[in-house]
């Protein structure tokens, strides 16, 4: 199948939409008319721009209110379409896009219908043409796919075949097994869309509301599946209406728009476990077997304070890099690595955000495949300096322009601690930090979607249904990411991509203060959590102080003891429980820079504490500086 996009996806001018689409390595385009009708020159034109960045098109739709027309107005619709005729051959292109009739005037009565496009595909074929037919999911008497394609079949021309849209078909939650037995040379093109699950007219979802495959909860395996069973090797085409694009980086939604069919096809070929026209091979997505380390870029002048904290967190400063300014802190099974070179990569993250992650590397169970996949994938690889006798790390770029590092067990790089650093002997003053519980990055929330897809489609993943949090400034959303879970091999990942629209959250001044997106906090397990807590305040970490009332609520609202939520109170400990357990956890005072740490402890319970963020966002606002808001202008 030949990937394509629609100028519909991404935002600009069409001159900048169809560069961006280039770009990102496309080499087929679909024109979507108002995007035409608002372009100051002519259609001749827009084909050599085309021509000129290695496009072809595949058509200009849609095609409006054409079937079912009573007998007055149907000599009228033909016209029209002998002039959209007019229009494709001056783009150069042949597929007529007719999209199912909305009109209030349309009749119904399939063998009207059919002989309308049967009249069509003569004239079409007249002049070399073909006519598509999309079932909109809102159509006046046509809604069904399968209504569709009875509608084609009895036109019975060699030039009209039928439009499958994924959104129309599996908006309307409709019977899959019907598109494998359409013939695949009947299928003209498919349009591809994703879309979250939302009680919501089909027309608005569709409008405001579609994203990239792999973004969304639709069933887009089984559309594909049954794709793949007709043998389809035409057009896939991202179709994509959807506010946050229209509002988002041109060249960054082509580029997740390509990943995301490149992503859907490896799928696709691994579920029918054959090969799929237009696959891409590369090695199957893997779960994360860990946190390997965690590497924090610090400048020589912050890095006394950072490293007082490590140590009064219970970590350890237990290796020096052989050759780098950089050394590795340990407690428990978590690794932290300190890099204070002067130049290189992690020197320049620090320029720009100050002390922060400037690096994650994830423990895969093969770490050349894992860099292999996201190649395949087009995500970016970053190769950086090496001294002698060091490992080569693989990486590609992430969030904010940090570092995903992949390392493995397997190979040479599963020792790479004991490669690059030299043992120091220092022994850990233990709080009881146990690993890495999860890991939170703050974006803009435009962004959130590319993240998203980017974590989704390199590892196998599960993610849970985006969650909105109330913050004092405004409304959070919350995407939670997981792989890896099962404990077969290593913790896992957890992962929390937080976006806000508004500019007065916390997470939208961290990506301010911190000139970008980038990790805001990390939470540390602990198989005790009133010891570990006790042991830093003792050590003089400055905990987040929980407001009373809140324990007053505990009190009314679970089977907590009074004596319980003494201990929890005296220790600014929040509490929630689900069906696998009770949770408990505590933060840490935001640094400068806004980064802070949570101590949880897990006693089954699989979530992350949605139930108390608001209360954690307030207190975290009452002792961030206070922000201005614009007063209201009277004039
Ligand atoms: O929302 C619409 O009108 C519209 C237009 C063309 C399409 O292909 C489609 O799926 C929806
Ligand atoms: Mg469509």
């Amino acid at each position: 199948m030949t990937p394509s996009i629609a100028t519909v996806c991404v935002s600009g001018t069409l001159q900048e939409k169809l560069e961006a689409i280039a770009a990102a390595g496309f080499t087929a385009v679909e024109i979507f008319e108002n995007d035409l009708i608002a372009f100051p020159g002519s259609p001749t034109e827009v084909r050599r721009i085309c021509a000129d960045l290695g496009l072809t098109i595949v058509t200009c739709q849609p095609f409006r209110d054409f079937e079912g027309m009573p007998e007055g107005r149907r000599q009228r619709v033909f016209d029209r379409a002998e002039r959209k005729f007019d229009l494709l051959q001056e783009l150069g292109t042949d597929l007529l896009f007719v999209c199912s009739s909305v009109s209030p005037e349309a009749l119904p009565g399939i063998d009207r219908l059919a002989a309308d496009f049967a009249e069509l595909g003569e004239r079409a074929g007249r002049r070399g043409l073909r006519v598509g037919y999309e079932a909109l999911a809102w159509g006046r008497h046509v809604f069904d796919y399968r209504d569709a394609w009875e509608i084609v079949r009895r036109a019975n021309r060699p030039e009209v075949g039928i439009i499958l849209d994924s959104f129309h078909i599996l908006a309307r939650g409709l019977d899959l097994a019907a598109i494998g037995t359409i013939p695949r040379d009947k299928i003209e093109m498919v349009q591809m869309a994703d879309a979250p699950l939302l009680q919501m007219d089909p027309l608005s979802w569709s409008r405001h509301w579609r994203c990239l495959p792999g973004q969304g909860d639709l069933d887009l395996s089984g559309f594909m599946r049954a794709l793949a069973a007709t043998g389809y090797d035409g057009v896939l085409s991202l179709e994509i209406f959807n506010d946050r694009f229209r509002a988002g980086s041109a060249r960054s939604v082509a580029l997740d728009g390509h990943r995301s069919l490149i992503w859907l096809l490896d799928e696709t070929a691994r579920q029918v476990g054959k090969p799929v026209p237009g696959a891409v091979s590369m090695p199957p997505p893997a779960p994360v077997e860990a946190v390997e380390f965690i590497e924090f870029t610090v400048s020589e002048a912050e890095r006394p304070g950072f490293e007082r904290l490590l140590r009064a967190l219970g970590f350890a400063r237990t290796g020096a890099h052989r050759s780098k300014d950089v050394d590795l802190w340990r407690q428990g099974d978590i690794r932290i690595v300190l890099n204070s070179e002067a130049d290189g990569f992690a020197h320049s993250y620090q320029i720009t955000h100050g002390t922060s992650v400037c690096a994650l590397a994830l423990r895969v169970p093969d770490a050349q495949a894992a860099i292999a996949r996201a190649k395949a994938l087009l995500d970016v690889p970053h190769a950086g300096a090496i001294g002698p006798d060091e490992l080569d790390i693989p990486a590609v770029r992430g969030l904010g322009g940090s570092l995903l590092y992949f390392l493995d067990k397997a190979s040479a790089l599963g020792r790479w601690a004991e490669v690059d650093f030299e043992a120091t002997g220092e022994a850990s003053d233990n709080a009881g930090l146990t690993g890495v519980d999860h890991v939170s990055q703050s974006m803009q929330y435009e962004e959130m979607l590319t993240w998203l897809l980017f974590y989704s489609s390199l590892f196998e993943t599960r993610k849970t249904p985006s969650q909105a949090v109330l913050d004092p400034g405004g409304v959070v959303q919350s995407q939670v990411i997981e792989s890896g879970l099962d404990g077969r091999n290593g913790h896992g990942l957890r992962l929390i991509l937080n976006g806000s629209q508004s500019h007065r959250t916390l997470s939208a001044r961290f990506i301010t203060d911190f000139f970008g997106s980038g990790v805001q906090h990390i939470a540390f397990a602990t198989d005790d959590i009133a010891a570990t807590v006790k042991r830093l305040v003792a050590n003089g970490v400055a905990m987040l102080p929980i407001p009373e009332n809140y324990y007053d609520d505990l009190e009314a609202r679970s089977d907590l003891t009074a004596q319980e939520i003494d201990a929890m109170k005296a220790l600014n400990i929040l509490h929630d429980s689900d069906a696998g357990g009770a949770f408990r956890q505590a933060y840490t005072q935001t640094l400068d820079g806004g980064l802070f740490f949570e101590i949880v402890q897990r006693d089954g319970y699989a979530g992350y504490g949605a139930a108390n963020a608001g209360i954690r966002l307030t207190a975290q606002s009452r002792l961030a500086r206070p922000i201005s808001v614009p007063a209201p202008s009277h004039g």
